[in-house]
């Protein structure tokens, strides 16, 4: 297993958000994280990342308990966040985004990845252009460039396709395929296009109320769950 969170609780001040999370993360697999809005489901990046105020219970990576250890500890143990949002710098250029990942790079190396540059010629043939010119999901390819810029094992998604052009939407999904299924890099994706979740997923939890009420295999996400659970 590459994750294990046991009993995991969260808080943001007084008040818990999270309420015994446990799941197993397979290396090489991708979790998508479904439920509707206020769930908790950015609340559980943010709790991996180490971003929430407190939190309760383990957080294993690798059979190391990461937990307690500070956010840029958890990147370089492997750990890309892709924020909601995206989190774009917009008056800096393509390259000094991607660059600015790189700083939690084990090997302290400051280059723009050649995955990076391979995975997305747009930003390849970019680097010197003003991050807030480009498209909203050419924003989200460079928040997944500086992402990789860490030379991560996973990747956590916080809804990449929200507010994302309808046509532009399976062209995200096909990137992150890539780095899922060419790359082997493990992915954890919130989203609220069942259709991405369901081509790429292998496994999901369903959240409500700061708590898991289904998971599985992903061909076990019935439409009587999404009906439950998504449908407002
Ligand atoms: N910084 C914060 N301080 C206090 N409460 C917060 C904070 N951030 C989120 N919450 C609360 O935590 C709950 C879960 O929010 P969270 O953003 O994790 O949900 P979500 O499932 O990701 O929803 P969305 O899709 O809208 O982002 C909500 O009730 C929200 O109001």
């Amino acid at each position: 297993m590459l994750m294990n969170l046991d009993r995991v609780s969260s808080f943001y001040g007084k008040t818990q958000i999270l309420r015994d999370i446990s799941f197993d993360l397979k290396q090489g697999s991708c979790l998508c994280v479904l439920g509707r809005n206020g769930v908790g489901k950015t609340t559980l990046m943010r709790t991996i990342m180490g971003l929430a105020d407190r939190t309760t219970g383990s957080i294993k990576m690798l059979g190391e308990e990461v937990g307690s250890i500070p956010t840029h500890a958890r990147s370089r143990h492997g750990i890309g966040y892709i924020p909601q949002g995206r989190q774009i710098f917009g008056k800096f250029t393509v390259r000094e985004n991607i660059l600015l990942g790189s700083f939690a790079r084990p090997d302290g190396k400051t280059e723009v990845p050649d995955l990076c540059l391979e995975l997305f010629p747009y930003l390849a043939d970019n680097l010197e252009r003003r991050a807030g010119l480009l498209s909203g999901g050419q924003q989200q390819q460079l928040a997944i460039a500086r992402a990789l810029a860490v030379n991560p094992k996973m990747l956590l998604l916080d809804e990449p396709t929200e507010g994302i052009q309808p046509n532009i939407v399976a062209e995200i999904g096909n990137k992150l395929r890539m780095l899922n299924r060419d790359h082997g890099i493990t992915l954890i994706l919130s989203e609220q296009h069942i259709k991405v979740a369901r081509s790429l997923g292998d496994d999901f939890l369903m959240m409500d109320n700061g708590r898991i009420v289904a998971s599985g295999a992903i061909d076990q996400l019935t439409d009587e769950l999404v009906e439950e659970h998504l449908t407002v």
